[in-house]
């Protein structure tokens, strides 16, 4: 290659050495490999050698959420149940989080073929971007064309109470503005192509279908729409980042979903998320409260029979209008 040599003087500057890109990406700055299309075909296989269902909707369980897919109420609600825990499927991470139960749950809601993830993986967890969304690419193989995600998250806009319900309308990848993002790295055009729009990455119908859905049970003044953010955790946010973030238009905070909504829009998934709100944020430092994992824990259990309703109802909704 010729040395690239100042205009004014003809000096050179430097001489470009030729470079390619490896063909597999060597490290993703973990010390693992990213996983190849053919693992994650390999994990798919697995799962519907496994089961009988073939699921069109995948369902992820937020912090405290995925407790109402425990025992007995499990079996009232996603019937024809085969669980597999995470432990058991090759290549798949484990789950280390209180709330999170580590299983993926295959059958039934509203008669709809489902699989739920009763646990999912978070950055702070020690996972990079790529394999906290890992499972969203196993869907996809395994059929799954609608991905419902559920969070808690830390109510920012002070209209919210605690015990909301917020539709997701859009994000900000605030990791991704510091240059983390799961679709880092070669691109394997079978899951999707490189470059993707997020304008349309919350599904305009499906937000419309919850909104409606949410004044058919009564549960209308608990259900808001707004923009989601997730920061890396695991500690919650100081006062100082909550001010920022609400002055940029953020309405709930939490520490997920973000990348997961990024793979599921990479490869055609359509979207819809939820976020329980389990804490107002606390934006004033003579404000004496302090956000709790507990507390995120425990409103989870207070809204469980009205996520669980709402979520089931929801499935068939889109079911229907996806002739699923
Ligand atoms: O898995 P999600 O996003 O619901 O969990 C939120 C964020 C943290 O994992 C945890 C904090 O309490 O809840
Ligand atoms: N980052 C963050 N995550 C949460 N998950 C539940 N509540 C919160 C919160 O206030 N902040």
């Amino acid at each position: 290659m010729a040395p690239i040599t100042d205009s004014v003087n003809g000096s050179k500057i430097y001489t470009p050495v030729k470079q390619s890109l490896p063909e597999v990406d060597p490290d993703d700055g973990y010390g693992a490999k990213r996983y190849s299309y053919e693992t994650l075909v390999e994990i798919a296989n697995f799962l519907l050698s496994r089961v009988s269902i073939r699921p069109c909707i995948g369902v992820i369980c937020g912090s405290g959420m995925g407790s109402y897919w425990k025992q007995g109420s499990l079996a009232e609600t996603i019937t024809d149940a085969e669980c597999i825990p995470y432990e058991d499927i090759p290549n798949f991470p484990v789950s280390t989080v209180e709330g999170h139960h580590g299983k993926l749950v295959f059958g039934r809601l509203d008669g709809i073929p489902v699989v739920a993830m009763q646990g999912r993986f978070h950055y702070y967890e020690g996972y990079p971007l790529w394999k906290c969304c890992l499972p969203v690419r196993v869907m996809k193989l395994i059929g799954v064309k609608t991905l419902i995600a559920t969070n808690a998250a830390g109510g920012l806009n002070p209209n919210y109470k605690i015990g909301d319900l917020m539709i997701m309308k859009d994000h900000i990848n605030m990791m991704g503005f510091a240059g983390n993002n799961p679709l880092l790295g070669p691109n394997d055009e079978r899951f999707g192509p490189r470059f993707i729009p997020m304008n349309k990455a919350y599904n305009y119908e499906y937000r419309q279908i919850a909104k409606q859905l949410a004044k058919e049970l009564n549960i209308e003044n608990l259900v808001r729409e707004g923009v989601y953010t997730c920061l890396g955790g695991p500690n919650f946010e100081t006062v100082a980042e909550l001010n920022m973030l609400k002055m940029v238009g953020v309405d709930a905070v939490g520490m997920s979903t973000v990348h997961e909504v990024i793979i599921a829009r990479h490869c055609d998934m359509k979207v819809f998320a939820l976020s329980l709100i389990t804490n107002e944020c606390v934006t004033r430092y003579d404000q004496d409260d302090e956000a709790n994992h507990e507390e995120v824990l425990d409103v989870g259990r207070m809204r469980q029979d009205i996520l669980r309703k709402y979520v089931t109802r929801l499935v068939a909704k889109f079911a229907e209008v996806e002739n699923y």
